[in-house]
């Protein structure tokens, strides 16, 4: 929580910031905390955390060219670099695997689905852990995942959730479209206390890619520019993301209240020259 994190003083006082003193800046690791779950998201004065205990699901949105999946990239990088034990992820790349296929072979992931039916058949498996984990919590009369034992959490990662909505894709698609509707839907909802975070992206911002009853359990968002304020409101629940610079990693995160930060930037080459220092890492590690 950003309030949580930064004293509410300093907050109040970031948000008076002008726009100008926000610029790109490339993601460093050294911003990445150990064994946590608070992950950097941008940088406003200071840098920002978004808090994966607190506030389990984030919902991403932004015009065409934005920096989503960059900033989904930072964040996948941070949960790597940061919980290298304790991460599962699973990805559902539906640009057809372009941005995430590559890491398929990492152990920190799980799958990586780039189409509807095998991500319907993903959803279908983190479904059924779902029901398994709420078994467990029921016998050892436990709530929520951050007062339990267990150190572990699993990511659902969508890019392009716009892929799964039943009224956007293809008729001969529209029976999984609306079974992957019912999955998230129930991710978002039980999810979260079970240790599930979900964070969900897309270009197309509007109620038939967003369905209310998933957007309702997603209370953290990050809206980039949008193209109109109908995308704004979809993600946001208010204007503005269509005001914003459009400068990509330019973005507002809303909890309580929202803030424009400028997202860090990454490549695939600098994920893979961390990943590759991780595993010298813990290999050295392991040789003494
Ligand atoms: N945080 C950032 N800082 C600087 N440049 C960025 C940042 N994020 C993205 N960019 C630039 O914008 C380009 C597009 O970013 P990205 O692929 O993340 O957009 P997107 O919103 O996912 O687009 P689309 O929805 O069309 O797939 C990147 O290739 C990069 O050059």
């Amino acid at each position: 929580m950003l309030e949580w994190f930064i004293p509410p003083v300093l907050v109040t006082a970031a948000a008076l910031i002008p726009n100008k003193t926000l610029s790109k800046w490339n993601y460093d690791k050294k911003h990445v905390y150990e064994n946590s779950w608070l992950v950097p998201i941008g940088k406003k004065r200071k840098v920002i955390y978004h808090h994966f205990d607190h506030y389990p699901h984030l919902l991403v949105g932004g015009a065409t060219r934005m920096g989503k999946t960059i900033f989904l990239k930072g964040i996948f990088s941070s949960l790597i670099l940061g919980n290298p034990d304790r991460v599962k992820i699973i990805i559902l790349d539906l640009k057809g695997g372009l941005e995430f296929y590559k890491y398929r072979n990492l152990p920190q992931v799980k799958t990586v689905a780039t189409n509807l039916i095998d991500s319907c058949k993903v959803l279908d498996h983190v479904y059924k852990l779902i029901k398994i984990e709420e078994e467990r919590y029921l016998k050892n009369n436990w709530t929520n995942v951050a007062e339990t034992p267990i150190k572990e959490r699993t990511f659902i990662i969508v890019d392009e959730s716009a892929e799964l909505s039943p009224k956007l894709v293809p008729k001969e698609f529209k029976k999984h479209a609306e079974l992957a509707q019912i999955y998230l839907s129930e991710i978002a909802r039980i999810g979260g206390g079970l240790g599930f975070r979900l964070i969900l992206a897309t270009q197309y911002p509007s109620k038939e890619s967003v369905s209310m009853s998933i957007k309702m359990n997603m209370m953290a968002r990050v809206a980039f520019r949008m193209p109109d304020m109908v995308g704004s409101r979809v993600i946001l629940d208010e204007k503005g993301a269509e005001e914003l610079e459009p400068t990509p990693g330019r973005a507002i995160y809303k909890l309580a209240q929202s803030h424009e930060i400028q997202c860090p930037y990454i490549n695939d080459k600098q994920i893979g020259g961390f990943l590759h220092e991780l595993q010298q890492a813990r290999k050295d590690f392991d040789d003494n």
